[in-house]
Order: structure tokens, then sequence, then C-alpha cells
């Protein structure tokens, strides 16, 4: 029997990524606790007694699904790393260790494959973990190329995507959002001091890095109810997603809102606080901007978990990156 079929139904393209997760979650929920210690957040959270709390996160780098010929090897190796690294970051955590698994084919380069590796050993040197082993094994005879990188790391407070928020608290975004492909997605650095900083700040209630797009990330922030009320006008659409528009037809807003690999983190921050006092605190701390632009707020069943545009109160309709669609 092979992994593969046929039949459409049975297709997991059929399913798309979300309902795969899903299912994913209901076969392993006997042996796989709720979040944030099981499946559900940017980091599984284990308890480790007195040595705090530990983190544990893995993605993946995939030829021509995470890079391409445009990427030299040591910018592929480094983004391995750093999409990492941005989940770490999004818990308010600092990594400890990590390990690689190598999935290739018999064509791969060596000479190739040397510059990733010093891609990788630069980039773990910049943020001071150590890769304590790996895995190496045949992807078929040609044009394979998948690595997949396990980072352990610890926080002091780790940061949920659930951490209590409710209808009135804020919604702030580190960065810039959109036409990642232009550039972001090679020269992104992952908010790893900022999530530190972040979870210093007991007004900060939930985090996740924006990796699909602000579109399917921010949804997954918001409780069961409740909407996101933007002010777009506020909304920090970079260089690269107006760019983008002019040859792509499309409005700079749905780059901003769905190309992904922001690699930004998107914060909820309690109601009973100034955000001012936030924003004017972080610039002295931090060159990256962070931008206030939203509310979460109350919704009937037609609005909830959706993006509404506070001017003029329309549910702003774009769609987020999702694999197998
Ligand atoms: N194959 C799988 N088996 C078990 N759990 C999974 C699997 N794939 C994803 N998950 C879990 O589902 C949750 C959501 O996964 P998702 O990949 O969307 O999060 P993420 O790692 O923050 O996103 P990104 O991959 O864009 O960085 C996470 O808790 C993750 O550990
Ligand atoms: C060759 C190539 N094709 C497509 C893209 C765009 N892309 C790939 S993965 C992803 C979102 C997060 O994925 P994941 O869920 O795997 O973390 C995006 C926006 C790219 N950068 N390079
Ligand atoms: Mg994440």
């Amino acid at each position: 029997m092979t992994p593969f079929t046929d039949q459409k139904a049975d297709q997991i393209a059929t399913l798309g990524e979300n309902g795969l997760i899903e299912k994913i979650t209901r076969w392993m929920e006997p042996i796989s606790p709720p979040p944030p210690f099981g499946i559900g957040d940017d980091c599984a959270v284990m308890d480790s007694g007195d040595v705090g709390t530990l983190l544990v996160t893995v993605d993946a780098l995939i030829w021509n699904e995470h890079f391409d010929d445009t990427f030299t090897p040591q910018e592929a190796g480094a983004k391995l790393i750093k999409r990492n690294l941005s989940d770490i970051a999004a818990m308010g955590g600092a990594p400890a260790g990590a390990v690689i698994a190598l999935t290739l084919s018999d064509d791969v380069s060596v000479s190739w494959l040397e510059g990733f590796y010093a891609g990788i050993r630069e980039t773990a040197q910049k943020w001071g973990f150590l890769i304590v082993g790996g895995d190496v094994t045949r992807g078929g005879a040609s044009n394979f190329f998948g690595s997949h990188l396990t980072l352990m790391g610890s926080a002091a407070r780790a940061i949920r995507r659930n951490g209590g928020q409710q209808a009135g608290d804020y919604i702030l975004v580190t960065g810039d959002l959109g036409g990642s492909r232009h550039g972001k997605e090679k020269t992104f650095s992952p908010r790893i001091t900022e999530g530190q900083w972040l979870a210093e700040q007991s007004v900060v209630k939930a985090m996740i890095d924006v990796t699909d797009g602000l579109a399917k990330d921010l949804p997954a922030l918001l409780p069961k109810g409740t909407c996101a009320r933007l002010n777009i006008d506020r909304l920090p659409i970079s260089q690269d997603a107006c760019k983008k528009s002019e040859s792509s037809g499309k409005t700079p807003l749905t780059h901003a809102l769905g190309d992904g690999e922001d690699y930004e983190l998107l914060i909820i921050l309690d109601q009973n606080t100034d955000p001012e006092l936030l924003l004017e605190e972080w610039t002295r701390f931090h060159k990256s901007s962070l931008t206030l632009i939203g509310r979460i707020a109350e919704s009937d069943e037609s609005t909830e978990r959706r993006l509404i545009d506070h001017a003029t109160d329309q549910i702003i309709t774009d769609e987020a990156f999702q694999h197998f669609r």
C-alpha cells in the first residue's frame, strides 16, 4: 500500500490544511493533551520542574514550497532556522537547542549542502543556541529536498494564543505586512528580542506569529462570539505589498492580509491599560515598529471570528495562504 491515492475524495487536497490538522488533532486525542501542552499553539509547553517552562516547535523548509532557485544555499539554511525561531518568539521564549531532519534525493549537491549548513551555523550562532543532532533519510532518485528543524527553548512566561482575551482588548502588530516574496521571505529577522520583551509586560495577554497572513492568523486569536474590528487606514502595509499590487491587479490590502510569511508578532493587549503607554515604552527598546490596528469586539454568528472594517462595518473577505489548496 502506498501513501497515495487517485480517489479525489480521499486526497488531502480535498480536505485543505486546516481540515487535515483538525483530523490529526482528533486522531491524536488520546495521546495529545490540550494546548498549550499539545496540539494547538505556536509551541508545545512542557513542565520541566525547576528549569522553568520548556518550549518545543517543528517547522519545515521544502524545495519549491518554501524556497526556490532565487535563494543562495546560505539563505535557505538561515530560513529553516528563522522560521522556527519565529514560533519561539511568538511564545516570548529563547531558543536552547535543535535537531535537523533532512530528506534528500540522490542528486542533491554536496557543495550546495555545505552552503546550506553554513547558513544554519551562522544563524544559530547569531541567536545563541546549539544544533544537537538530526537525521538524514532518502527522498527518491531526483529533485527532492526537504528539511525539518525541531527547536527547543524556554520562557519565563510563555504567552499563549489563548490568554483569556475578550471583547474590548486591543490588537497590535509588529513591523509591516504583505509582499514577502519580494524579499522579506529571505531577509526577515525573527522577533525574538521583541517577543521576550512583550512577555515581560503583564498587560500582554496573547500572541501568535503571522506566517499565513493576518486573514488567517488573527482569527486564531479571537474567542468564540467575537470578531476583530480593524482600523484599515492604520494597518502597516509594506512597500513590497504596494509593489506587488502593481503587477497582480490585487489591492495592497489584499497582499497585506493574505500573502503570509510576514514573520511578525500579532499581540492582544488588555483593555484595562492605555496602549499608548506600551507604544511609547516600545520605541525606547526596539527599532522595529509596533502598531495598534484595532480591537476585539462582540459578534453575532455572521461575523464570528471575522475581520471587520471599523469605518464601514463591512466584513473583510480576503483569503490567507493555505497549503493543499
Ligand atoms: N502533523 C501534525 N501532527 C500533530 N500536530 C500538528 C501537525 N501539524 C500541525 N500540528 C499542530 O497544529 C497546531 C497548528 O499548526 P500550524 O502549523 O498552523 O502552527 P505554526 O507552526 O505556528 O504555523 P507555521 O507552520 O505557519 O509556522 C500546532 O500546535 C502544531 O503543533
Ligand atoms: C517557492 C515558494 N512558494 C511559495 C511560497 C509562499 N509560501 C510558502 S509557505 C507560506 C506560508 C507559511 O507556510 P507553512 O504553513 O509551511 O509554515 C508561504 C506564504 C514561497 N515562499 N516560496
Ligand atoms: Mg506560529
